[in-house]
């Protein structure tokens, strides 16, 4: 890692923040450097164990996570509380902040050369990390992510708007392009991955359905489906030009509450979303109202502009033979 900045001074970074958001920056600026490398860096996609959420490790996955944890010690962070790690980490008993991440998502991706990404969170740090972390996402300090793709870029937002850098690799520096943010809302593009819609619900099916349906369906409407399987750069993609991100529960086993994690994923994208206008939901509760019962807690997941995810609801909201009636009597439903 260089010692040089990650941001020009100029950057609208709170004083109390500023030191951990360097570290975060000067890290993932690295992690960038030994992305766009590849396999002359490393074997990055090897599997070298499984986490406390039972996923597969990757080998990145783990490089990211110990160069995070190292970066931040000294910069007011108490409590470490990593995607990779069975329970948060007391760095600093002095810290004021928390910090939740995951070091790298869309780990599935490294060895397809498709965009992956960092998201964190920064609470205020209490007594133990139990204290610190189980807590609505609305009491979170700042939250973003970097997306390692054709270009590096960081999402940033301390509640109030959403902020948009990108590195410039010839400096080393992210360079704010805008500090207003907002989510598109007449995208017709939805993302999820199809190939478990037998396991969903009937409200999801009955979205979905719809959707599918087209200019001939009850939305009266042609969709298009997206689905790259890394959050960050589906995120990435709504918050450039619109759009709707599901990921429901299901009927396989583990897949209960869905499969994305509250506090280091859901949480930090539901607030970039909100400070852009948008809306996250489980489906029909807000996100940052949610109380994770445990550090990898899982949430169903929808995000997007407001006005679909409050159709998303709708669904939720119909009786059971009216979900179950395709291509019913749904006028209700045009898009
Ligand atoms: O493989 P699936 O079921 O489509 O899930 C894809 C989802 O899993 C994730 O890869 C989970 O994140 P990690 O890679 O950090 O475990 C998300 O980025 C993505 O949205
Ligand atoms: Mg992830
Ligand atoms: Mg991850």
């Amino acid at each position: 890692m260089t010692d040089t900045h990650a941001f020009p001074a100029e950057a609208p970074i709170p004083a109390t923040l500023r030191p951990a958001l360097e570290a975060i920056g000067q890290v993932a600026r690295d992690l960038a450097h030994r992305i766009a490398r590849g396999p002359l860096d490393g074997q990055m996609a090897t599997h070298v164990g499984d986490n406390a959420g039972g996923d597969a490790q990757k080998a990145l996955d783990v490089l990211a996570d110990e160069a995070f944890a190292e970066a931040i010690r000294g910069t007011g962070v108490r409590w470490y509380a990593s995607e990779e790690r069975d329970a948060p980490v007391l760095l600093d008993p002095e810290g004021t902040l928390a910090l939740a991440i995951d070091p790298l998502d869309g780990s599935s991706n490294i060895e397809t050369n498709v965009s992956i990404g960092t998201i964190f969170s920064l609470r205020a740090a209490r007594e133990t990390g139990a204290e610190s972390f189980l807590r609505p996402g609305h009491e979170q300090l700042a939250a973003g992510y970097v997306i390692y793709g054709p270009q590096v870029m960081l999402m940033l937002s301390f509640g109030a708007s959403l902020q948009h850098h990108i590195l410039d690799p010839q400096t080393g520096l992210f360079i704010l392009l805008s500090d207003a943010v907002t989510v598109e809302g007449a995208s017709t593009e939805f993302a999820i991955n199809a190939s478990n819609y037998r396991h969903w619900s009937k409200p999801i099916r009955a979205y979905i359905d719809d959707c599918l349906a087209g200019a001939e369906g009850p939305r009266a409407c042609n969709f298009n489906m997206r689905w790259i399987a890394s959050l960050v750069a589906e995120t990435h993609r709504i918050l450039m030009r619109g759009g709707l991100f599901l990921y429901p529960s299901d009927a396989r086993p583990g897949y209960e509450a869905g499969r994305l994690r509250m506090v280091y994923e859901c949480a930090p994208i539901a607030l970039l979303i909100e400070a852009a206008q948008g809306r996250a939901t489980d489906g029909t509760t807000r996100i940052l109202d949610l109380i994770p019962e445990s550090l990898h807690a899982r949430t169903p997941f929808v995000f997007g502009s407001a006005g679909k995810v409050d159709h998303v609801a709708a669904y939720h909201d119909l009786p059971d033979q009216e979900v179950s009636a395709l291509f019913g009597n749904r006028g209700l439903f045009r898009a």
